[in-house]
């Protein structure tokens, strides 16, 4: 893993790059099947990935099962929340070596690598330990129909071999925000990054080696979905549960998948996020919000507001200044001083991003700023920026309106009332999340109550409180992970009843 510890730099690349290998039962392990990783701000080759398929997979399987097994199985509460805060501090100690994988692999800004995906990777294994040592258990005392005492109390134990399907947009926060509390609870766990994101994840396999976790308890494979890793992981009999966080589509064609399994699911899917600015909103926190919640990470995490109402008094005003605040930002190197934006993930990517934004134009959208790709005129344009884009007067069943796009975009649409506006943000197939900026504390209020949707902010967007449930309804998830609810996810519960 000689890439997770090169420092980001401008242009990276290696004659002979480094070969990223799977860890299974407590070791690396290459397989012929490879892939390439390369770097989405330049294009070229930082890594070649080895690839996993069934065989590989079910060595994984077994060894997590013997894991099982073995001492971790009798792992008490304090045990576990050891180990998981060795963890924690095995990824501070290679805090930047962590950095320089993200940033490598994602082409993110440096600062962003830093503040969010490696600091929440450490948050999470110590979220979920204070979690478990604290988390109380339930007991109820009631008398029997012959007047004796009943003592009903849960008793909590590991769903098993557990898999974790996890994207490219935050990869190690995505990664870890699974991996934590299905470790915490006693789980042994097969995990499966993105493609498009190998190398942080092969970097937490060493620390969890050099934490002591047992061999078999964390296994790492890479690969693809369809025909590969993921599919083998999500067929394999003796695993117990899928936790997936990815496309819809993706999370419906794994659904059909483990159905004749009936296995545990956990899916944190897409969505089409609104952001609501009423006309008493803090006009300058609006913008900046919008901003950020519109264009952080290249518009590519899955709570992004890719749909805009804006009350039309202020409407033509916003506009103009999220515009004007927009066109300041610097698209650059991850580790460019004040780089605001990097690329998306892959030219793959880039072209269905750019292939949306001919659409809008094509719907009949307004292109009020960007609408391309910048032009660098150096071996950036070899890589897959795409230009933060808004756009405005497209009807709300636009595609563009409707649609994921998951890129760097937001279309604005004014509105004149709360209840209208409330209905138009419900009128999508997804429910992941929708931020409001007002100064009205009783309609901030009223508002969150009445939106289809997992999450709310409120003059804020993105921070988190790990204890809360996180999730999406209709096409955006089944389930929520985050605080107890992920210790209710990872866990089987017997309710025994003593008559005393
Ligand atoms: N709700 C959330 O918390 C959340 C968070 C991040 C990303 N997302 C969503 O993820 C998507 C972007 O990530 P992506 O492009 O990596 O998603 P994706 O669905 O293409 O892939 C996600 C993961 O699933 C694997 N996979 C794909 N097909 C599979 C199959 N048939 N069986 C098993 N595994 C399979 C991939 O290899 C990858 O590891 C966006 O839609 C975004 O909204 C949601
Ligand atoms: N699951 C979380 C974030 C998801 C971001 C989506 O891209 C989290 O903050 O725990």
């Amino acid at each position: 893993t000689a890439l997770a510890t090169r420092a980001p730099s401008s242009v990276s690349v290696d004659v002979d790059p480094p070969l990223l290998q799977h860890y299974i039962d407590g070791e690396f392990v290459a397989t012929a099947a490879r892939f390439e990783n390369r770097s989405p701000v330049t294009g070229q080759l930082i890594a070649a990935v080895c690839e996993a398929g069934p065989a590989e997979v079910d060595r994984a399987v077994a060894a997590a099962r013997r894991a099982l097994a073995g001492p971790w199985g009798e792992a008490s509460v304090e045990d576990r929340a050891a180990i998981l805060y060795r963890v924690a501090a095995g990824i501070e100690a290679r805090f930047e070596a962590f950095v320089a994988a993200e940033v490598a692999d994602t082409g993110r800004p440096v600062e962003q690598a830093r503040r969010l995906d490696v600091a929440r990777g450490v948050a999470n294994f110590r979220a979920f330990a204070d979690l478990i040592k604290t988390a109380p258990s339930e007991l109820f005392e009631s008398r029997g129909p012959d007047g004796a005492t009943l003592l009903n109390y849960v008793s909590r134990k590991p769903l098993g071999v557990v898999g974790i399907i996890s994207p490219w947009n935050l990869p190690l926060l995505l990664l870890t925000w699974k991996v934590a509390p299905a470790l915490a609870m006693g789980n042994c766990v097969v995990a499966k990054p993105s493609e498009e994101s190998p190398s942080s994840a092969t970097l937490l396999a060493e620390v969890m080696r050099d934490a002591g976790v047992p061999p078999g308890v964390f296994n790492l494979v890479h690969g693809f979905g369809p025909g590969s890793a993921g599919e083998a992981l999500t067929r394999h009999p003796d695993v117990a549960a899928i936790t997936f966080t990815g496309e819809s589509r993706t999370g419906s064609q794994i659904m059909k998948t483990v159905a004749d399994g009936v296995k545990e699911i956990s899916f944190e899917l897409g969505g089409k996020n609104a952001a609501v600015v009423f006309a008493d909103a803090d006009f300058d926190a609006a913008v900046e919000g919008v901003r950020r919640s519109s264009f952080t990470n290249a518009g590519q995490v899955c709570l992004c507001s890719e749909r805009v109402y804006v009350e039309r008094p202020i409407f033509e005003r916003f506009v103009a200044a999220l515009k004007a605040r927009t066109e300041t930002m610097r698209l650059d190197y991850p580790d460019a001083p004040g780089v605001d934006m990097g690329p998306v993930i892959s030219h793959k990517h880039r072209d269905k991003v750019l292939s949306y934004y001919r659409l809008a134009v094509a719907e009949g959208a307004t292109v009020v700023t960007g609408g391309g790709t910048p032009l660098f005129n150096d071996i950036r344009d070899a890589g897959a920026f795409v230009q933060p884009t808004i756009l405005t007067g497209l009807p709300d069943d636009a595609r563009c309106v409707t649609e994921e796009i998951f890129g760097p975009v937001c279309h604005i649409a004014p509105f004149d009332s709360e209840q209208e506006v409330i209905g138009r943000v419900n009128d999508s197939a997804y429910g992941l999340a929708a931020c409001v900026w007002t100064t009205d504390l009783s309609r901030a209020h009223r508002v969150s109550r009445r939106f289809h949707t997992g999450l709310v902010w409120v003059n804020t967007w993105f921070t988190r409180d790990l204890r809360t449930p996180f999730g999406g309804t209709k096409l955006s998830g089944l389930g929520r992970e985050g605080g107890r609810h992920s210790l209710d996810f990872y866990s089987e519960i017997t309710t025994i009843c003593i008559r005393l």
